[in-house]
């Protein structure tokens, strides 16, 4: 590695002469960037790290802890101490199996209680059990108060507030149930996992936060179960070397300013490689580097953490049908054909309750059951009921038959920034369907609305007033309302951020004045998009309705079932100068959308070519 110091042209280098693969090189490349950008792009030297030992009391007998391995244990601890102040080992236990092994390890479990106050304790299964095997939340925090009772009676220090669960089961995928026991009968505020969003790639797991209990992701040491002897190490001791010296676990020091590592009973026993892998982790790394390792308790260990990553905080579900070690972990009632198969996405005033009307006319089609507070849509994607989790979304879909196609609509989703990449995490490659009208109709359309919710603003000031008012001269309620009828109607713009996220193959338009004047040909339209194999005749049952205004469901005996009042209100027609006020507002975005729609060679809707024309 060389440096040139610019002289000839002012321009600092570092060269590397060979690749990235040697692990001094890493660390040296680190320091190139930190030196050559003035300290901006560097890291701080401290590195926080906890070192977990689970599965406490588990383990078959002659791979458990002796006397001797506890003191060992504890005098590692008290040598540690001397370069990380106050560094604590995490030790989860599974009271149930206590005194399991053979009698001189049954010694070493009294030994642990003898010491216990040395160490910090969390709490594991009481049986290792799996959360996702419990639907029934009380039988689950039964099972926990037993664990508790026990570390009563034990008087384990368990006030770190942090647990872990067996193989992840119930921590992600997010298992309601775990959480509410966690926090019921335990008050945990932080975990960790390797789960999410993946496993792999390690270095791109990420940490998130659920009921307020701070999921933090977990690092590998290399160290498992069934790792507890040096000679016998899974592919030679070579293997554990080459991690510790430069390799996997150095560089995890390394890059991660925040390190939670996990360790297992039977690494202290036997021939104690977790001691020997830390040891040794860390004459490494303060033979070759700088960093600081410093120690702190789980609960401000989260806090530093989410405090480091605030990005991270909001959680992104993903699809657990599509990871295989998920779906292990996942709750056996939870079914994959449940998810909707697509999502009507809005904007809102386009006709979207109509839409999800015909379409649960059809035989075999169905959509999420009614929500007791937001009716007919569930509005998971856009709004606070994201963070009640994927349990919470999929309650609102019934295990389909055969073959019935599951939909969703929720009209708040078109326009919402982040809508478009957690509805593609959670539904990869499902069809989302749009309905365009006229920009300035749909703006009238929710000034009328909001007026029959006796909004305050739009009562007291008319259409034109409303969308022609300034911020910062009028008041904000009426800036707020004027946003909300013209900012859905930029539908370019709003289509360009899901096209971030979404294929264009996945993404239908339907004309939302064919919707209200000619349905059954929308309806056949999309049917075709979707790629029903079976076409459902709208034209038998939709009927236009001179009282409604509007096409209605033929019932028998010649009447018909319309949208309430609250759908195709009547209203006086939007005068003329907001008309020509909200062409020439909207006459840039709805050439841009012509020309989006042309790109992607969808559809142009009839509004928009005449609009277009003119
Ligand atoms: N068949 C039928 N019956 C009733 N209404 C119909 C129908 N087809 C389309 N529309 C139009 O739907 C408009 C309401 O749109 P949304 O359902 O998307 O509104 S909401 O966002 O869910 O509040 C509604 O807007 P308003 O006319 O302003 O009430 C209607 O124009």
């Amino acid at each position: 590695v060389l440096l040139d110091q610019g002289l000839y042209d002012g321009i600092q280098r570092v060269f590397f002469g060979n690749n990235l693969k040697f692990w001094l090189q890493k660390v040296l490349f680190l320091d190139a960037l930190s030196y050559l950008s003035y300290g901006r792009l560097s890291l701080p030297l401290e590195r926080y790290f906890q070192i977990d030992i689970d599965d406490i009391f588990v383990g078959v007998a002659e791979s458990r802890l002796l006397v001797n391995d506890v003191q060992a244990l504890l005098n590692f601890q008290t040598e540690l101490r001397k370069n990380v102040p106050g560094f604590t080992y995490q030790l989860g236990f599974s009271g149930k199996f206590i005194y399991s092994g053979t009698n001189l390890e049954s010694e070493g479990d009294r030994m642990l209680l003898k010491l216990a106050d040395n160490f910090s304790w969390f709490p594991h299964m009481w049986s290792h059990m799996q959360a996702h095997w419990f639907s029934n939340a009380s039988k689950l925090c039964e099972y926990m108060d037993i664990n508790r009772q026990f570390a009563l009676r034990h008087s384990l220090n368990t006030s770190s507030n942090y647990a872990v669960a067996p193989h992840h089961a119930g921590v992600y995928p997010v298992h309601q149930q775990l959480y509410h026991c966690w926090r019921k009968v335990w008050n945990i505020t932080s975990t960790s996992s390797e789960e999410y969003p993946n496993l792999r790639p390690d270095h791109r797991r990420k940490g998130f936060i659920y009921r307020n209990i701070m999921v933090i992701p977990r690092q590998t040491c290399s160290l498992f179960t069934h790792t507890m002897v040096l000679d016998m190490y899974p592919g030679g001791k070579e293997v554990l070397l080459e991690s510790i010296d430069g390799g996997s676990l150095f560089q995890s020091f390394l890059y991660n300013q925040v390190n939670v590592f996990m360790t297992h009973q039977s690494n202290y026993g036997n021939d104690r490689l977790g001691l020997f892998t830390f040891d040794r982790a860390m004459k490494f790394l303060y033979k070759w580097t700088n960093l600081r390792l410093v120690y702190e308790p789980p609960e401000v260990l989260g806090k530093r953490y989410f405090n480091l990553y605030p990005e991270e905080v909001e959680p992104v579900w993903s699809n657990p049908c599509l990871n295989r070690r998920h779906l292990e972990i996942w709750s056996e009632e939870k079914n994959c054909s449940s998810f909707p198969k697509f999502v009507v996405v809005g904007p809102q005033k386009t006709g979207t309750t109509a839409l999800y009307w015909f379409l649960n006319m059809h035989p075999h089609v169905k959509s999420n059951l009614p929500s007791p507070t937001t009716f007919e849509e569930v509005q998971f994607f856009s709004g606070p009921n994201y963070f009640k989790g994927i349990d919470w979304y999929m309650s609102f879909f019934p295990t389909p038959e055969n073959n019935t196609v599951l939909f969703e609509k929720s009209a708040t989703y078109f326009d919402q920034k982040v809508v478009p990449k957690r509805l593609k995490t959670l539904l990869p490659s499902k069809h989302i369907v749009v309905i365009l009208i006229d920009p300035a109709l749909r703006a009238y359309s929710w000034y009328q609305h909001m007026r029959s919710h006796h909004d305050a603003f739009a009562l007291k000031y008319s259409f034109y007033e409303t969308i022609t008012a300034h911020r910062g001269v009028d008041p904000d309620g009426l800036i707020s309302l004027q946003r909300r009828c013209l900012d859905p109607g930029f539908y370019a713009n709003h289509l360009e951020n899901w096209l971030d996220f979404i294929q264009p193959q996945f993404i239908i338009i339907v004309d939302g004045d064919m919707l209200k004047t000619d349905p059954a040909a929308a309806m056949f339209q999309l049917q075709k998009s979707l790629g029903f194999t079976e076409i459902y005749q709208y034209n038998k049952i939709l009927k236009f309705d001179e009282r409604k205004g509007f096409f209605c469901q033929v019932q028998p005996k010649g009447k018909s079932k319309c949208l309430g009042q609250s759908k195709g209100r009547k209203y006086p027609e939007m005068e003329d100068e907001s008309w020509k006020y909200l062409t020439k507002y909207y006459e840039e975005a709805n050439l841009k959308l012509f020309k989006l729609l042309e790109r992607l060679k969808k559809p142009i809707p009839e509004w928009l070519k005449k609009k277009s024309k003119s």
